[in-house]
């Protein structure tokens, strides 16, 4: 091409070909070259076109790099179309006209015109709206938005002022269709620094790819660009004086018009673009020095220490934070995230706007991160950790102003947004912990202890913040102060230990309501039930007579003592056996199957939940039974060898039994047989088994055996240690033991049945205590439904007389855990 070049410049030269000369001693423009095309301009003569068609000849005969005329075209600007094509066939091409497409760009079109801009608004809709930026998390939507507004519009936006029909129509294409916008477009087009997302605005685009002209303008004098639009514009001497006459065409125009709108906020070219002084030579040094002075007065040093910046952050301070985190922190900074209250707001069909979590207060933004007794709780732990003392915040705002005021150490500063971004994050958005992210909150918690310096934030500024994905469930665990006993209360018994201040019940802290702890009091006359008169091969009479009884015994004790079952003493005294065999295995055995720290299946004690929790003096293997698909055998004890087929085989046995309690309870209540089987006794239904030893204790009347609980099943069929008492149930605001009866299964409702009932029947407290001399094995089997089904009183059960009770509740096994954990009753919370 630079032989083409050289051509057309030494026929210029010679005054063969004539090309256009600039007005005002400008620049002569014969030729462009772009990429492998190639513009002709000059004179519209015949002559000219003529040699223009000797050179290219040439040009192939030297080079044998032929034009192809066919794809080429002749555009006469002032020329009828006649002419042109008549001309046009002196090289063998084609006649053009005005408007054309250029590299899929149409030039000459009135770009005024809406329709012109049609194809930019398709190819921008088509590049957002394909199926994978739905699936995109907001950072990566966030991402996408930028790049494609960065990116496509360039050319059309560097030169031509976009109609504002143009501008919203684009806009409206980076929002999602069918979504809930929870902040205006125009928030997240405001810049960083005033509290927007900072994704430039198409107008913002639009405007400052125009001003970039004046930047070439004044950076890039030398350019044919710049000559060309100086020589034709510019007659003064003043700066950005280039406003001459009133015909100016349209590109030239909105470049001048930019002008106008960087006026309105307050700008001007002076203020946008400043001279850097080098030799001096092309900058007049008497006004800048001027300047300088200026600049330099107003200028006052502040009595701290030097430090260095970091320019491209909008505090300074270099920072490297995951684009979702900073999204969601935006999002909370907007009080947009989607709390019950504001999805209701908008709109959407909300059950209860009650914070599901601690079911006291409407969930609201302020409410899940800052008022939650959750959220309280996981903020003390940080600020523990952080060395500060507690505060407690109302709302975010208040927690914003404390991170930003506290300490005017720079890096404190940087702190205090990481600990912003970590207790929102970690508090609302964290789940699923990864062993990674477990292993490095160890390692910085053990760090943030030992060092108390905080300059470790700064240098794991990335991680850190990282690290807040997993914080919500680390702090839930942490702050439950879960852990394995120390020592197992059977080996503390078996040393004859004292049992250590932590076992203690202390009446002021747990369970005051229910009184003191009491060894012996009377007797529950707990009702006996012949449970062979609910098979079917029963008579009807005595089968009514025993309906009434458990209808009876289910609404004043909650429990009762079911014989006949059709177990057989020698039977269940095996069961009892294989039990006691595992806890009697050297503890390295049994701690094979130790469950884990925040999990409760397995070999250990129970979970501990907060550190003024008194144990329980017992140990306890947990299994989940069913469905057998569910079993975790590595909980399940090999040894002794009979016993995972002992469980087996009385899950069985007592399924079978559970079935005919179930359809008793519905009959006695003149209900349909399966009301209450179908949801506890389907394929996918639940069924734990607790086997659990309270060794002898030297404290009975100090330490509980099982502190009062009420138990969260349907059903529980407790099979009692023959040879010792221990069991008490708490019925009209006092405690009973419950007897033991050799052959009996101890029934006891739970609270998935007191919802169903409407409140009929009662799911009774319980405790268990212990014995100085004996030692007491039991066995529990809990039954629970798959945790999906919907739990809720029974339509027929629910009448004026008796209005409904309880709400519908779902994994009710997990929200019992939850509220345990907070010390709230869960069957209150459940309460209409
Ligand atoms: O061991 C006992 O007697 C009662 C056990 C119990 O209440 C339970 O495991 O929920
Ligand atoms: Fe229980």
């Amino acid at each position: 091409m630079e032989g083409l070049n050289l051509a057309l410049k030494a026929a210029i030269e010679k005054g063969i070909f004539k090309g256009i000369k600039i007005p005002q001693n400008g620049p002569l423009i014969s030729h462009l070259f772009y990429a492998d095309d190639a513009l002709f301009v000059g004179e519209w003569s015949r002559s000219n076109l003529k040699i223009l068609a000797r050179i290219l000849r040439c040009f192939y005969a030297s080079s044998r790099l032929k034009v192809n005329f066919f794809k080429s075209k002749v555009f006469g600007i002032g020329a009828s179309n006649v002419e042109t094509s008549n001309w046009a066939n002196i090289l063998g091409c084609k006649a053009g006209s005005l408007p054309f497409t250029y590299l899929g760009v149409p030039v000459g079109a009135n770009m005024n015109l809406v329709k012109n801009w049609k194809p930019i608004i398709d190819k921008f809709h088509s590049k957002l709206s394909s199926w994978k930026s739905k699936t995109l998390s907001c950072g990566g939507r966030l991402t996408l938005i930028k790049y494609v507004l960065g990116n496509l519009p360039t050319y059309y936006l560097s030169i031509l002022k976009a109609p504002i029909i143009v501008v919203n129509a684009l806009e409206k294409k980076s929002e999602r269709k069918n979504k809930i916008h929870r902040v205006s477009w125009e928030k997240v087009t405001t810049p960083k620094e005033n509290g927007g997302l900072g994704v430039g605005s198409i107008h913002g685009l639009n405007v400052g790819l125009i001003v970039k002209w004046w930047w070439r303008l004044k950076n890039e004098p030398t350019s044919l660009w710049s000559q060309v639009i100086t020589c034709i514009h510019y007659h003064s001497n003043k700066p950005y004086d280039y406003l001459s006459k009133k015909t100016i065409t349209r590109v030239w125009k909105n470049i001048v018009g930019t002008m106008k709108d960087i006026q309105g906020p307050g700008l001007n070219l002076n203020d946008i673009f400043g001279e850097e002084i080098k030799s001096g030579e092309n900058i007049d040094l008497s006004t800048e020095l001027d300047r300088l002075i200026q600049k330099i007065a107003s200028c006052q040093l502040q009595p701290d220490h030097d430090k260095w910046t970091c320019l491209i952050m909008p505090k300074g301070s270099f920072t490297v934070i995951p684009i979702k985190v900073i999204c969601f922190v935006w999002r909370v900074v907007q009080g947009r995230i989607p709390s019950a209250t504001t999805l209701q707001s908008r709109g959407m069909n909300i059950d209860s706007t009650l914070c599901e979590t601690c079911i006291c207060e409407v969930e609201c933004v302020d409410h899940i991160l800052m008022t939650c007794s959750y959220a309280r709780l996981i903020m003390n732990k940080i600020f523990e950790w952080c060395g500060l003392n507690k505060e407690e915040f109302n709302d975010i705002g208040e927690l914003l102003h404390f991170t930003v005021s506290w300490g005017r150490c720079p890096k404190k500063n940087a702190l205090n947004c990481y600990v912003f971004v970590i207790i929102c994050y970690g508090i609302f958005g964290g789940s699923g912990m990864t062993d990674y992210f477990k292993e490095y909150l160890l390692q910085f918690v053990e760090a943030l202890k030992t060092s108390k310096c905080l300059h470790i934030y700064d240098s794991n500024a990335r991680a850190m913040v990282e690290l807040s994905l997993g914080l919500f469930n680390i702090f839930y665990a942490m702050a439950s102060t879960d852990s394995l006993p120390v020592k197992t209360a059977q080996q503390m018994a078996m040393d004859g230990d004292q049992p250590p201040p932590n076992y203690i019940f202390n009446a002021t802290t747990n369970y005051s309501k229910f009184g003191p702890l009491e060894t012996s009091p009377p007797f529950a006359p707990v009702p006996i039930i012949d449970i062979s008169c609910f098979f079917s091969s029963a008579r009807k009479v005595d089968q009514q007579t025993e309906l009434a009884k458990l209808r009876s015994a289910l609404s004043t004790w909650g429990c009762f003592q079911a014989v006949n079952h059709g177990l057989s003493d020698s039977y269940l005294d095996n069961v009892r056996q294989a039990i006691k065999k595992f806890f009697e295995l050297p503890l390295e055995e049994k701690t094979k199957y130790f469950r884990e720290t925040g999990s409760v299946e397995g070999y250990g004690n129970d979970m501990t939940y907060s550190k003024n929790q008194a144990q329980d003096w017992c140990d306890r293997l947990f299994l989940r039974i069913l469905p057998e698909d569910e079993r975790k055998l590595r909980f399940w004890p090999q040894n002794p060898s009979n016993l995972r087929e002992t469980i087996d085989e009385y899950t069985k046995k007592i399924k079978f039994i559970s079935m005919v309690i179930f359809e008793a309870m519905a009959k006695s209540l003149d209900l349909k047989e399966n009301s209450f089987s179908k949801f506890f006794m389907e394929e996918r239904d639940v069924l734990q088994g607790r086997f659990i030893l309270y060794p002898p204790c030297p404290m009975p009347d100090k330490v509980f055996g099982l502190k009062a609980h009420s138990d969260r099943s349907g059903i529980t069929l407790l099979l009692q240690d023959p040879g010792v008492e221990g069991l008490q149930v708490w019925n009209d605001g006092k405690w009973y033991m419950v007897p033991v009866i050799r052959d009996a299964i101890f029934v006891n409702l739970g609270d998935q049945m007191q919802i169903m009932s409407n409140g009929i029947f009662k799911s009774p407290v319980h405790r268990v205590v212990t014995n100085k001399e004996k030692g007491r094995i039991s066995v529990a089997m809990f039954t629970e439904p798959e945790p999906n089904k919907e739990i809720s009183p029974v339509d027929v059960l629910v009448d004026e007389k008796r209005p409904r009770v309880y709400k519908t509740v779902k994994n009710y096994a997990v929200f019992n855990h939850e509220c345990f954990q907070k010390g709230i009753v869960a069957l209150d919370a459940v309460k209409l």
